[in-house]
């Protein structure tokens, strides 16, 4: 199974350091949509993990992350793909949960809903804490630029941490 992993925030819509609270606020980051349909198409699944504090924060609700949700998928379809499975943390910092990145939990979820191994799996992101949730269950580590990523990037990276500038330079490497 083809399974590729991505960060939210930064790797497929714009990021804010006010939090993404609305569906207005929700933009997609130029070619994210048309990689992950292109990456569909071609026999990938794409899955999502997000940490999504600002739940827990009471900047915004659930039903407002799922009208995000729901506009990802409206749009990757509009361009033939279909995502896959999108798991998000609501917690907050301090609530000690096992799905908060760094922590590995969402990439533990998503790989027993799809029952695969995550060796190897690519997981896309922008943070330094993305990074370390894939180091943690031996996913590929790999930072975008987009985002926080030239953040990231200011500071040294995990060994073996891949980086491209963007979520369609990740799929024009994984595509022929
Ligand atoms: O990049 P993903 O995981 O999809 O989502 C990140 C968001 O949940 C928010 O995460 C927050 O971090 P704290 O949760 O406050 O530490 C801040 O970095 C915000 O700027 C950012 O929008
Ligand atoms: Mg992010
Ligand atoms: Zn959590």
């Amino acid at each position: 199974m083809k399974l590729l992993i991505l960060d939210r925030d930064g790797v497929i819509n714009q990021d804010s350091d006010a939090y993404i609270k609305s569906l207005d606020e929700w933009i997609p980051l130029p070619g994210a949509i048309a990689a992950i349909a292109r990456l569909s198409r071609a026999g990938w699944t794409v899955a999502v993990a997000t940490n999504q504090s600002g739940i827990a924060r009471g900047y915004y609700d659930l039903a407002t992350l799922e009208s995000m949700h729901a506009r990802l998928r409206e749009l990757v379809a509009e361009q033939g793909g279909e995502l896959g499975l999108i798991v998000h943390c609501p917690h907050g910092p301090d609530e000690g949960c096992e799905c908060r990145k760094p922590k590995p939990g969402m990439l533990r979820q998503i790989a027993a809903y799809y029952d695969v191994s995550l060796k190897g799996v690519w997981f896309v992101g922008d943070t330094r804490g993305d990074l370390e949730a894939a180091l943690a269950v031996d996913c590929q580590p790999v930072l975008v630029k987009t985002g926080k990523g030239e953040r990231t990037l200011a500071k040294a990276l995990p060994e073996g941490t891949l980086v491209f500038d963007d979520l369609a330079a990740v799929a024009s490497h994984l595509l022929p």
